[in-house]
């Protein structure tokens, strides 16, 4: 790939046309920053030029600044790193440029790149361009001066909607709200953006420094109450990520002192906010995530994703039409199969009742939802089979059932149909057992997980839920993987590959989470501070609410397949069989461990007290009978070591490809805490010694449940991180 570079070329009118060069998204690295100051100063002191347009190239205007830099600044724990670009190219070569500038945007212009284009004079795009300063889901804030420019264009709200939601707007949009001057097409753009620019050489078109601004400010009464608000809101919704009250505290010292000290503020609290975890874990995810679609000996050995066009999916229960609902969403031809008419139609109604939702809450237009419900057919039969590329069975897990499904697929489907499970912890080679086609046989496993702790929490079915798990076996084929993960895509998914063990990567890794929340309990710590210490560590949810939603039955069922995969470090606690036999079963019959209202938060629930009491009597394993006393850092601790040592075990055992994979499964699949950049990032930020001499001692005390795995001991005395890669000699049992 050549090497990014700014290009300029003056043209017989006078408007020189400078061009960022750095695919895919032409970031802003420091060679193109150089680039830039370069070219503007060329551009301001050659006579033959009146004015500039600056663009990008390839159809992309720019994805920002380049994030890679953010990752060296983090090595070397060096912000001098980060070149000067807010006062020294924004402001004092384009926006004080004697020459007009005139930015030609078109694709997209996020972060650093649509500040680029608010220092210029005036904005032409494209439609349909993506417009937005999304810096702050990275820690930090936007820091060439858009905290100042943005507000001063859309008017305060917006750019606090933008900023903190990291909310992009189409170019259609900004043109309503004064940041572009112009929507005109691709061919025109910088046709109309060099008459444009000259214009404003002849003072036919103002010459607008928006930094000067104060039009759309509103009075300082005004803008004082709408930061109130978004405080107080940020403080709801971001309480531990200090990159929301900085941006607002910025833009403030911008509407007081005037938009030059809010931009030098700006650096200031950039390079500070950088500096901290939280940036460090969220560009350690952005990064991780991407590195997903890169799986060795599958996306690196010249395979081509086959079409996925048709795609039969059985079972219409929650899990089943949340997948059906995900594919006809995205163009892709479903055909529901169920056992009865009956549960056919409820399958339907639940798909219908998705999509319908989705227009509800505006994420859809009435139009898309009606194409979608087209693309999709019920059968209580195989004979759609013969054609469909993918089968996804989603019944219940019953390995007979599973087997006896396989088997009949294997007959009813072409050839090269891909056979995806959705199972969350059989064996894919024992579902797979009774047929031939081993090497077509993969599991596809969705997700569905609670979203907010509001009302109790609310499931979010497969279609919403970002994780997709693709779980090969040692005799999966790759151009099966391969097609999989393209589908994935295509359904909006971030798939991540994993190999075959019960629970998979995240259920495997997460499984002591629920165990050691009871086990405290049994230890005598409160349900209801271990739900607090936890929601206050960054979960939506802590894991007594969780069993709550889940059910129990559900949490029954999955806790003997893990009992039973892991007996010598399983805690088994009674509360679950105490609750049932109580008459409660959580959120589904309203009598949980927490009251259901409608309209209000769950309140926890006094009458289950002595059930709690119960089940530390038949525990018995209260050092001296009394109950033991932690502080909430211990009850978190407590809670997540243990997940970090199963993690320890699951990247010993190869079931992620890298340790990064994890982190991603983590956050999307249990809503970790992105900021805390996932369980294995966080494990290395606390420290693996740490982690391992707290495990050592609990288990002195508590058992066997804490003893620290082999893997972790080793890393915390050789004292090498978690994440590091595992040498394929420590892999013998490598799954991957
Ligand atoms: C001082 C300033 O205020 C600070 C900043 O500007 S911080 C940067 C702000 N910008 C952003 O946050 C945008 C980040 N990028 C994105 O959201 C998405 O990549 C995108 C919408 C631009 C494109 O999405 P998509 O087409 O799906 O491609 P995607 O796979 O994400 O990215 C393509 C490649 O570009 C890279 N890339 C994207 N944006 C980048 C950036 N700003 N810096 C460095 N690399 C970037 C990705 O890492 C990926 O690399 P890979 O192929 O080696 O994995």
């Amino acid at each position: 790939m050549a090497a990014p570079r700014v290009t300029m070329e003056v043209g017989n009118d006078g408007v020189a046309i400078i061009t960022l060069i750095n695919p895919p998204v032409n970031a802003l690295a420091i060679p193109i920053v150089a680039g830039l100051k370069d070219k503007f100063e060329e551009a301001t002191s050659r006579d033959d030029v009146k004015a500039i347009v600056l663009t990008g190239n390839g159809g992309r205007f720019s994805g920002g600044f380049d994030i890679n830099v953010f990752q060296k600044v983090h090595g070397a724990g060096d912000v001098s790193l980060m070149p000067d670009v807010s006062v020294e190219l924004v402001v004092n070569l384009i926006e004080d440029c004697k020459k007009p500038i005139v930015a030609a945007v078109e694709g997209l212009a996020l972060g650093g790149g649509l500040e680029l284009a608010m220092g210029c004079h005036a904005r032409i795009a494209a439609p349909k361009t993506q417009l937005g300063l999304p810096e702050l889901t990275l820690g930090v804030i936007p820091g060439f001066g858009g905290t100042q420019r943005l507000p001063r264009l859309v008017g305060l709200s917006k750019a606090i909607e933008m900023m903190l939601l990291s909310k992009s707007i189409t170019s259609e949009e900004g043109w309503k709200l004064g940041l572009i001057d112009a929507v005109v097409t691709s061919e025109e753009l910088l046709k109309v953006s060099r008459l444009w620019a000259l214009d404003i050489a002849a003072r036919r078109k103002p010459w607008i420094r928006s930094l000067h601004r104060t039009d759309k400010l509103g009075s300082l009464s005004e803008a004082r109450e709408v930061l109130k608000l978004a405080r107080l809101q940020a403080k709801k919704t971001a309480p531990n990520m200090p990159q929301h009250q900085a941006c607002l505290d910025v833009i403030e010292e911008g509407i007081v002192h005037g938009g030059y000290s809010g931009v030098l503020k700006e650096a200031k609290v950039f390079k500070e906010l950088v500096m901290l975890d939280t940036s460090r874990g969220l560009v350690h995810v952005f990064f991780a995530q991407r590195a997903t679609s890169k799986v060795p000996n599958v996306t690196d050995i010249g395979l081509k994703p086959r079409g996925v066009r048709k795609v039969a999916v059985i079972g219409g229960g929650l899990m089943g039409s949340g997948i059906a609902t995900a594919h006809i969403l995205n163009n892709i031809y479903v055909v529901l199969k169920e056992v009865n008419s009956e549960y056919l139609l409820k399958g339907i109604k639940t798909i219908e009742a998705n999509v319908r939702g989705l227009v509800t809450r505006g994420k859809l237009t009435q139009d898309k939802a009606n194409n979608a419900l087209k693309m999709l057919k019920g059968v209580l039969d195989y004979s759609e089979f013969k054609d469909v590329d993918m089968v996804i069975e989603a019944v219940i897990e019953s390995v007979p059932l599973k087997q006896k499904i396989f088997s009949e697929l294997e007959k009813a489907c072409p050839p090269h149909c891909i056979l995806a499970t959705n199972t969350s912890t059989i064996d894919l080679n024992i579902v797979g057992e009774k047929t031939s086609s081993q090497d077509r046989i993969i599991g596809a496993h969705f997700f569905s997980l609670m979203l907010s702790s509001s009302d109790g929490g609310i499931f979010n079915p497969a279609h919403v839920m970002p994780l997709l798990e693709i779980v090969r076996t040692e005799r999966t084929s790759a151009q099966v993987i391969l097609d999989l993960m393209t589908v994935g895509k295509i359904i909006k998914k971030v798939p991540v590959v994993v190999g075959n063990c019960t629970g998979f990567a995240v259920n495997r890794a997460f499984f002591p989470y629920s165990q050691s929340a009871r086990l405290l309990v049994s230890l005598g710590v409160d349900v209801f501070r271990i739900d607090s210490a936890i929601r206050s560590f960054g979960l939506p949810i802590g894991p007594f609410q969780l069993l709550d939603l889940a059910g129990y039955g559900v949490a029954a069922a999955t806790s003997k397949e893990f009992d039973k995969a892991f007996p010598d470090r399983s805690f088994q606690s009674p509360l679950v069989d105490l609750l049932l036999k109580s008459g409660r079963n959580g959120k589904a019959n309203g009598k949980g461990l927490y009251t259901y209202e409608k309209g209000s938060k769950p309140k926890p629930d006094p009458s289950v007290l002595p059930i709690i009491e119960e089940c530390r009597r038949l525990s018995n394993i209260m050092p001296g009978g009394k109950p033991i006393s932690v502080t909430e850092k211990e009850i978190v601790e407590m809670i997540l070591f243990p997940v970090v040592n199963e993690s320890c075990r699951v990247l010993e055992e190869g079931i992620v490809v890298r340790a990064s994979d994890l982190d991603v499964a983590s956050v999307l699949g249990m809503s970790f805490p992105s900021y805390r950049g996932g369980i294995v990032f966080w494990a290395d930020v606390v420290g693996a010694n740490y982690v391992y001499t707290s495990l050592k001692k609990w288990s002195q005390l508590y058992g066997n449940f804490f003893k620290p795995s082999r893997f972790l001991e080793e890393r915390a005395t050789k004292g090498i991180p978690l994440s590091a890669p595992v040498s394929s000699s420590s892999t013998s049992r490598a799954r991957l």
